[in-house]
């Protein structure tokens, strides 16, 4: 076995749900790359260098790529229709097909106009009420992966019906997806206790019937607009229209965008693209001297005062896809690197045995601020990105994960993230906020959640336009954005 600490039990698992990725990072430091220990009754394998996670649930994707099995949330709450927590098997399979087709880089270069006309609305509105910064990121985030899943916009996260319905969905999740709270969890057997004797099945049963009410019924709406001609393209018109090639139930539809789109515990969409574009201001208030001027001579040289970058751009701008990758490898949001993988085979890695079942956790944070590949890991150095590293894998960092389990999100993600970056140096001055006297509020850049996602916590940023004619400009699109986006207001 991968060396490690012995004798870890389920109690004393329970007191690591507090950032558990440094700890993990510490037994990757003492033991070495793979290290070996028992979560509960369950053996688990925490992984801390790319290279040795890129051999592991890369290369060996095929027997590495299941999930462990998860009673409450998957089984109970979800009548184990969540694709994200499923193992692998023909259900998954079939969810991850339709989720390529419609995700796959190709197809997600379709949504560029959509995340183009809410990034309009996201300058706009910093413009407007900057210091709202953190509230104008989540609306575009949440809108862009609403329009594409169901070619509806969301314009006010905090009253949308549907966002609202989620959010109370993702607390639930949130509340049992905790390691050791219930004794279910490492006692299957329990589930054949009557009902009388397992209140906590009641409890995840009722919110089941509420998420399968609201799910079906956004899905209805799209189903009432197709009749009418009136449905705009969506990930979910074209369920719809595939059904019967894909042999999905209108269940299975409902859930595939419901669960696929918005914020789960591990926050599959939104949470993601909103805390990684989070983190890119954290890193403007932090170390924004270091790289803002480079970035915006370059932004200035490229594209001029006269008009926003878009994603034509993209290639003529080396510096500010440094800064996307950046972003991304500084603070990775999926810190642990998702959702654990589980193996489906026994194997032997550098001479170590891995056995079949085990729990595979790809920890980011270790992963990704080891300084033998990132020299000081806690700089942000856009640099780093600007030549080609031998580090495995397409994108130089490994904040999608790995293998059959890659995020499929990932273009939309990279995309959304890239578009905003460039604009928001493009047109604003990012520095850190002053007090009253006038003094410079320092940041914490280690101030973040806990959970499966990392995204920092509320810090203080000044954010002012780089020149009234930058603001003319932004009017000028915002004023455009609306009139485009209107086909997405039901
Ligand atoms: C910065 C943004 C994002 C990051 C860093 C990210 C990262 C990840 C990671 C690390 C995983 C786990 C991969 C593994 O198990 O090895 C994952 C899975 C997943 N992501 Fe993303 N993601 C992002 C955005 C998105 C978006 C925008 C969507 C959808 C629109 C999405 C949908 C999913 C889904 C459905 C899975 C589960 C795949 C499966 O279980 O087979 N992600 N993501």
């Amino acid at each position: 076995l991968p060396p490690g600490p012995v004798g870890w039990s389920a109690i004393e698992t329970r007191s690591l749900y507090k950032k558990p990725w440094r700890w993990f990072q510490e037994l990757n430091n003492q033991y070495g790359p793979v290290v070996y220990l028992r979560m509960g009754r369950t053996p688990t394998v925490v992984v801390g260098t790319a290279q040795a996670a890129w051999e592991i649930l890369e290369k060996k994707s095929t027997i590495t790529s299941s999930r462990p099995r998860f009673i409450m949330g998957q089984e109970i709450l979800s009548d184990n229709l969540r694709g994200l927590m499923s193992e692998v098997g023909p259900f998954w399979r079939r969810w991850r097909r339709v989720l390529h087709g419609s995700f796959m880089q190709k197809t997600s270069d379709t949504y560029k106009p959509v995340q183009s006309l809410e990034s309009k609305q996201l300058m706009w509105e910093l413009t407007k009420t900057p210091a709202k910064y953190r509230e104008h990121i989540e609306r575009y985030a949440t809108s862009v992966v609403v329009v594409v899943t169901y070619g509806r916009r969301v314009h006010d996260i905090f009253n949308d019906e549907v966002v609202c319905l989620n959010r109370e969905t993702q607390d639930f999740l949130t509340s049992i997806n905790i390691p050791g709270k219930y004794l279910v969890e490492s006692i299957p057997a329990l589930l054949y206790l009557p009902n009388f004797l397992t209140p906590w099945r009641a409890e995840a049963l009722k919110q089941r019937e509420k998420d399968i009410e609201y799910l079906t019924r956004l899905v209805n709406e799209v189903k009432a607009k197709m009749e009418v001609g009136h449905a705009s393209n969506s990930f979910c018109r074209q369920l719809i229209e595939d059904r019967e090639k894909n042999d999905m139930s209108d269940l299975e539809i409902a859930y595939t965008c419901g669960k696929f789109s918005f914020p789960t515990p591990f926050g599959a969409g939104v949470e993601t693209s909103a805390g990684s574009i989070a983190s890119f201001m954290l890193a403007c208030a932090g170390f924004g001297p270091s790289f803002i001027p480079r970035a915006q001579k370059e932004l200035d040289a490229v594209v001029g005062p006269d008009r926003m970058p878009t994603f034509e751009d993209f290639d003529d701008l080396p510096f500010i896809r440094a800064i996307v990758n950046e972003t991304l490898r500084w603070r990775p949001v999926a810190v642990l690197g998702g959702t654990p993988h589980k193996s489906t085979e026994d194997f032997v890695y550098q001479g170590m045995f891995i056995p079949k079942g085990s729990t595979i956790i790809a920890n980011l944070w270790g992963i990704h601020l080891n300084p033998v590949d990132f020299p000081e890991p806690h700089r942000f150095d856009p640099e780093r990105f600007m030549s080609k590293r031998d580090y495995p894998g397409p994108w130089q960092h490994s904040s999608f994960g790995y293998g059959r389990r890659v995020c499929p999100g990932q273009y939309l993600a990279s995309n959304s993230i890239y578009i905003n970056i460039a604009r928001i140096l493009w047109g604003f001055n990012l520095t850190k906020a002053r007090d009253e006297n006038g003094w410079e509020i320092d940041v914490d850049t280690f101030a973040y959640t806990d959970g499966f996602n990392s995204v920092p916590l509320p810090f203080p940023i000044s954010i002012t336009p780089r020149s009234p004619g930058h603001v003319a400009i932004i009017e000028r699109e915002y004023e455009v954005a609306q009139e485009e986006m209107k086909a997405y207001d039901s």
